[in-house]
């Protein structure tokens, strides 16, 4: 699928001034976004502990590469859930884009669109379902779901994204209640309280039944109450299940223990994640998390990793470690507060074309290859 281009010739094209790697990305976004929008994008909860060691975690853990092994032709295809897409990775669910672009969720999902990758839409996204599945049509696109209070929001916006062809639920399972988020108190800062989250509920014929006025003050703080879901359990699941045809993965899964219970319960896929350090702080780094979850799973589902990754060799070692893709988020929100669409397709193809080399100088030629490739704990 994927050929190599010689990438002898790559430093010496011409390149804008766009910036590479992560530190240069998030520093050009600090400049450019008022101080309370790239705070909350940025910070972490509590004291950051998670936030610095999910990318602490990639640098314990070393490649040990193989050579002589005719690597000229490299196929980073994977298949989740029945679909077949071009590169082992997806683009995280990130609320309230409004905060880094105007067209927030348009730009970022036609540019995922453009390099076939998966978009995964947030339940607290600027642009409804359906405005993003018109202005994306076709592509690969995932609904992530924030149960709400009132199940029967829930329930609504499932049939809404099955409707709109969505191909799979991504229920988030570590944020029925916010963390504590330092910085946001700091700026008293808050992207709902501002409406950047409100497009699905708005147009939610569920939702709006729930309200008894329609002012946008009501609106939002409605949102608040139905965002509050500390008595989510395994009996949501099964009534979820009976509610939608799409299949259905957990993100926020960190224990073994929970992987086992996803597989018992019907899930179809799991996303081990701490949200990017953002709810629970001092929490185990994902990448750490994931080789005990893959052992657990050991095949039955497949394993999705977010939290940290920042460049495409966290991908290879991601994929050594047990996942079958992960997903990333600030990157591409940095990419958007740049240079809107554009800048999320260049942190998109500075991502593949340090992967594709990447893969290629450890000696695999496929997602599978990867998968077995020898990583050594330093
Ligand atoms: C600004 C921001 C908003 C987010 N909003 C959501 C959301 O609405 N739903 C969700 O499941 N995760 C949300 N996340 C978490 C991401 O999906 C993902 O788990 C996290 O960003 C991964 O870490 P990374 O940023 O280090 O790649 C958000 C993250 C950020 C940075
Ligand atoms: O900021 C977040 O990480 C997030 O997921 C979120 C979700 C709902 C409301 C506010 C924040």
């Amino acid at each position: 699928m994927t050929s190599n281009q010689n990438p002898f010739t790559q430093s010496i094209e011409a390149t804008d001034n766009f910036p590479y790697g992560f530190a240069e990305l998030e520093a050009a976004a600090k400049e450019k976004l008022p101080t309370p929008f790239f705070g909350y994008i940025q910070s972490g909860a509590s004291g950051e502990e998670t936030l610095r060691n999910n990318e602490a975690a990639f640098e314990k853990y070393a490649l040990v590469p193989r050579f002589l092994n005719d690597v000229s032709n490299l196929d980073t295809s994977i298949e989740l859930l029945g679909k077949t897409y071009d590169h082992p990775f997806l683009l995280a669910p990130v609320g309230m884009l409004k905060m880094a672009d105007e067209e927030a969720e348009l730009a970022v999902a036609k540019a995922a669109a453009n390099y076939h990758v998966p978009f995964i839409q947030s339940t607290v996204s600027t642009y409804s379902i359906e405005e993003i599945e018109a202005a994306a049509k076709n592509s690969p696109k995932w609904f992530q779901l924030y149960w709400s209070r009132d199940e029967k929001v829930s329930y609504s916006m499932v049939n809404r994204a099955e409707k709109a062809g969505y191909d799979a639920i991504v229920l988030t399972v570590d944020t029925f209640i916010l963390g504590f988020r330092e910085e946001d108190k700091r700026n008293q800062f808050s992207p709902l309280k501002k409406g950047f989250g409100k497009a699905n509920y708005e147009t939610d014929e569920a939702f709006l039944q729930s309200l008894s006025e329609h002012t946008d003050e009501a609106v939002i703080q409605k949102i608040v109450d139905h965002l509050y879901h500390p008595h989510l359990s395994w009996n949501h699941i099964a009534e979820l299940k009976k509610r939608t045809s799409l299949p259905i993965l957990l993100k926020g899964i960190l224990h073994p223990e929970d992987a086992l219970l996803a597989i018992e319960n019907g899930i179809d896929g799991i996303i081990v994640s701490n949200h990017g350090g953002r709810q629970l702080d001092g929490v185990i780094a994902s990448l750490d998390a994931l080789p005990a979850v893959a052992k657990a799973v050991s095949g039955k589902l497949p394993v999705l990793l977010d939290s940290g990754i920042r460049r495409g060799t966290d991908i290879v070692k991601a994929l050594a470690l047990g996942a079958d893709a992960v997903l990333f988020g600030r990157p591409f929100v940095y990419g958007l507060a740049l240079e809107g669409q554009r800048g999320v397709e260049k942190v998109l193809a500075n991502l593949i074309q340090e992967t594709n080399v990447s893969l290629t100088l450890a000696g695999a030629t496929d997602i599978a290859s990867a998968k077995r490739m020898k990583v050594t704990r330093i």
